[in-house]
């Protein structure tokens, strides 16, 4: 069993290859294995999150992962702790391995009840697992509330209940999202992508991997986590041409500031040059705070040896620069009110799809809104599946799209692995911020990266910044978090 980490490489299946994978093994091993192996692992891990528990509360729901609940009971019940049992569902309907797992409990002398214990110290969910079809709902939602709010940790079982464990989404009914419950969550046989994007972070808290004995697989995984990036060493004979230019194209009046803290986070990011490219035409013609951005007039700009980074506080003004910098951009991040104006025209999706034809590296970077209005769809529709989301845009642009919000997803149209990003918090959750993402995106690009390398890297720096921000130190604004932007 380990913990995972953003710094964990890992595959990430989703429930039909998760499901293959537990056939395969369960018909390799002896009756029972997988679940009485995945018992002890929630054993164990329990005992190591609350070694002084009295009282743990098991809630057990109607399949297999109630099984799962049943077999830790009888193991922690073995080694001296107090488990009390709740089960919802028809005893006489558990499968197979539920089944042997209940007997086992019984024949441990665990404890069954019908409510909550009164007092408890650690809470195990093994209500509902990969097998979660609808809401949880009646004394199931019941038993997840209290959970979430009798403030002992929690501990779920393969998946939070309610979870699914393709999408991240939690069905509504059940909560799983107190930001104050410790939360943790030991998962079997695969790490599934639900559980590190939407509501999946908060739900499962801390997750850790138990394969269960079984091993590698030879299923083709469905996304993946990519892990720490290497540090970027540079030659002593380097210059700053090796390092490349940054354009921002951006600011109209009024927002000069979004394409200012791109600018910075390039630089910072390690860009040879950065230009600033300000929309607003009455913009002063240096930022005194950062004299090394080179501001000139957007439509000055030669971008054809150039990174562009477009749309930061690029407002409306945007769209009369979009076709040049769309055809003539050697690198390009597309983000903010230019991908708002791609979105709304067609003859500008279409240049921007040509771009993959002429060989030319593009990143767009959507919050979720702004993939909706690129796929012309709501952003709930994008939060149901945002792997699948990015991976449309990916292919229907020919780009790197980089899916941002809790759990950014990065997808391209090669077929490789689509990636999720396990660094970031919600300090991130501050205007700005995007800004320096693509500021930084855009530096990776000039120094020669391909497109997809850079945009994980980036995405992956840039949430490390917020989860090692001290908090001694300044709050985190947009502003600061460019200034760190690491190279
Ligand atoms: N079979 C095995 O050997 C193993 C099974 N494993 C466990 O088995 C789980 C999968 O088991 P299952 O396929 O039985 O699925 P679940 O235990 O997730 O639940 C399936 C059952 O719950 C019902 N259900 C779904 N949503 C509900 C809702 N909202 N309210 C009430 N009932 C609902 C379904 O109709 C079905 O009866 C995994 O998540 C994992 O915990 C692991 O122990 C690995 C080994
Ligand atoms: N709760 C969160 N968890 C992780 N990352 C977050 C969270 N909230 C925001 N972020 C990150 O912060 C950035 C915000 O970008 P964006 O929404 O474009 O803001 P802005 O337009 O103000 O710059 C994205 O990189 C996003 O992934
Ligand atoms: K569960």
């Amino acid at each position: 069993m380990h913990r995972i980490t953003p710094a964990t490489v890992a595959d990430l299946f989703d429930i039909a290859a998760t499901r293959r994978i537990e056939q395969a093994a369960a018909a390799a091993l002896p009756a029972h294995t997988l679940m009485q192996r995945a018992g002890l692992a929630v054993a164990r891990l329990a005992m190591s999150i609350a070694p002084h528990a009295r009282t743990i509360w098991i809630a057990c729901g109607p399949g297999n992962n109630g099984g799962d609940g049943f077999e830790a009971a009888a193991q922690l019940q073995h080694r001296g702790f107090m488990p009390i049992v709740t089960f919802v569902g028809d005893e006489h309907r558990l499968p197979p391995d539920a089944k042997a797992s209940l007997q086992r409990a019984r024949d441990a002398s665990v404890i069954f009840a019908q409510k909550p214990p009164a007092e408890y110290e650690l809470a195990i969910d093994a209500l509902l697992g990969i097998g979660s079809t609808r809401p949880p709902e009646g004394v199931m939602a019941e038993w997840l509330r209290e959970m979430d709010t009798r403030g002992q940790p929690v501990l779920s079982v393969d998946v939070p209940s309610g979870l699914n464990a393709d999408t991240g989404v939690l069905l509504s009914g059940s909560t799983g999202a107190h930001a104050n419950t410790a939360r943790f969550c030991v998962t079997f046989l695969t790490l599934k992508p639900g559980l590190f994007t939407a509501h999946g972070r908060d739900a499962a808290g801390t997750v850790w991997f138990d394969d269960l004995g079984v091993g590698d697989t030879t299923e083709p995984p469905t996304a993946r986590l990519a892990g720490a990036p290497k540090a970027q060493a540079r030659t002593h004979a380097s210059h700053k041409g090796s390092y490349g230019d940054v354009a921002v194209i951006g600011g109209a009046p009024g927002m000069a500031g979004a394409a200012l803290l791109a600018g910075s986070a390039a630089l910072h990011a390690g860009a040879g040059r950065v230009f600033v490219g300000l929309l607003d035409p009455s913009a002063a013609p240096v930022d005194t705070a950062r004299p090394e951005l080179m501001l000139r007039d957007a439509s000055a700009l030669d971008l054809s040896g150039m990174t562009a980074v477009c749309g930061c506080g690029g407002g409306t003004d945007v769209r009369s620069v979009l076709p040049r910098v769309l055809a003539t951009a050697a690198a390009l991040v597309v983000d903010a009110d230019a991908l708002n104006a791609i979105a709304t025209d067609s003859a500008l999706q279409a240049q921007l799809a040509s771009r993959a034809r002429r060989g030319r590296p593009t990143v767009i970077t959507p919050h979720p809104l702004e993939a909706a209005r690129l796929l012309g769809c709501t952003a709930g529709d994008v939060q149901a599946d945002r792997l699948a989301a990015a991976r449309q845009l990916a292919s229907r642009f020919g780009v790197v799209a980089v899916l941002k919000g809790s759990g950014t997803v990065i997808a391209d149209d090669s077929g490789a692995p689509t990636v999720l990003n396990l660094t970031g918090n919600a300090r991130l959750a501050t205007a700005g911020t995007g800004d320096v993402l693509a500021g930084m995106i855009g530096a990776a690009l000039a120094a020669q990266q391909p497109a997809f390398e850079a945009a994980c890297e980036a995405v992956w720096r840039h949430g490390h910044i917020a989860d090692t921000w001290s908090t001694n130190a300044a709050p985190l604004t947009a502003g600061t978090l460019a200034r760190q932007a690491p190279f």
